[in-house]
């Protein structure tokens, strides 16, 4: 247990007939943004699933401000705003009931701060559920979870689906709630892009595995990318593995070996240039690596 951590995910491990998530370690710094980002069927609904304790799992633990969550799961859930895609559970109930019916399990509850979420979103609460937009209902999800000064906000994609004017509000009231109010967010996505934007880290899962956390200013050193400014042949190219449309993505500890192995076959060392990547092109290239 640490005091700086708002969540720490220790050796989580969760078996299905056809999956295991493996070995999960995460730790959230508080008042910071963690991006959870991985491809369709990687484990990350799984493993929001279990911190929620909405599934059982088989072994690890997981801490939540300094308690296990299973130790206290009535305090744990107190201080977490959750947005999933659990509207279904609703769909048939007028929005002023949902309302009504979640304030009732937070004392910390403010009916202003969720007022002036739904005057913002211009959502009709005398409507039922199921008759909203999709971009409606994400909205009203994510009112009420911002209603009741949570600690940890855990976003099971809270964006996907939705269109970019709604996407891009959405992540601006996430990221100015949290900052203003110290909160931290735990968030799933598909969307490199939104990650890059808001997220102070980022975890990386892949098939059950985590192949990357870390703070989003270290992964964006630690890796470069490559250009060399200039006709290769394709023999160098061969020896380049994930060299993808003119894309080389390496750790910056290989840049000395990629600039020998260049000069070994007459490329023109001074045109080569080592610039930045964008994250999805750094995860893409460690998807490549792992498969
Ligand atoms: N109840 C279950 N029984 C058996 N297998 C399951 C169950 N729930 C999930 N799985 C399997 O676990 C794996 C991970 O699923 P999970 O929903 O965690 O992925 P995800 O990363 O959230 O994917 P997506 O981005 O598509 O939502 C998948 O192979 C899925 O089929």
């Amino acid at each position: 247990m640490n005091q700086s951590y708002i969540l720490e995910i220790k050796g989580l491990r969760k078996e299905y007939s056809k999956f295991t998530l493996n070995n999960i370690n995460v730790e959230l710094e508080k008042g910071s943004i963690m991006g959870f980002i991985g491809p369709n069927g990687a484990g990350k609904s799984t493993t929001i699933k279990s911190i929620l304790n909405i599934i059982s799992y088989d072994s690890g633990e997981i801490i939540i401000n300094g308690i296990n969550s299973k130790d206290n799961e009535v305090s744990t859930k107190e201080i977490i705003g959750y947005v999933g895609d659990e509207t279904s559970l609703y769909s048939q109930n007028y929005a002023k009931s949902v309302y009504k019916f979640i304030r009732r399990f937070y004392k910390n509850w403010d009916d202003e701060v969720f007022n002036s979420l739904i005057r913002k979103f211009n959502l009709n609460l005398d409507k039922k559920v199921k008759e909203f937009s999709k971009g409606m209902k994400a909205q009203f999800m994510l009112a009420l979870s911002l209603s009741h000064h949570a600690k940890l906000f855990i976003l099971d994609e809270p964006t996907s689906g939705l269109d970019p004017v709604i996407r891009a509000e959405i992540l601006d009231i996430i990221f100015n709630t949290v900052k203003e109010e110290g909160a931290s967010v735990f968030f799933s996505s598909h969307i490199t892009e939104d990650i890059q934007k808001i997220a102070d880290s980022v975890t990386y899962i892949n098939n059950g595995n985590i192949l990357l956390s870390d703070k989003k200013v270290n992964i964006l050193s630690n890796y470069k990318q490559v250009d060399f400014n200039q006709d290769i042949s394709c023999e160098f190219e061969k020896k380049l593995t994930f060299y993808r449309n003119k894309k080389l993505i390496i750790h910056k500890s290989k840049i000395e070996e990629v600039i020998n192995l260049a000069k070994s076959y007459n490329i023109d060392s001074r045109k080569i240039e080592f610039t930045t990547p964008l994250l999805d092109e750094i995860l893409l290239n460690l998807i490549k690596k792992q498969n």
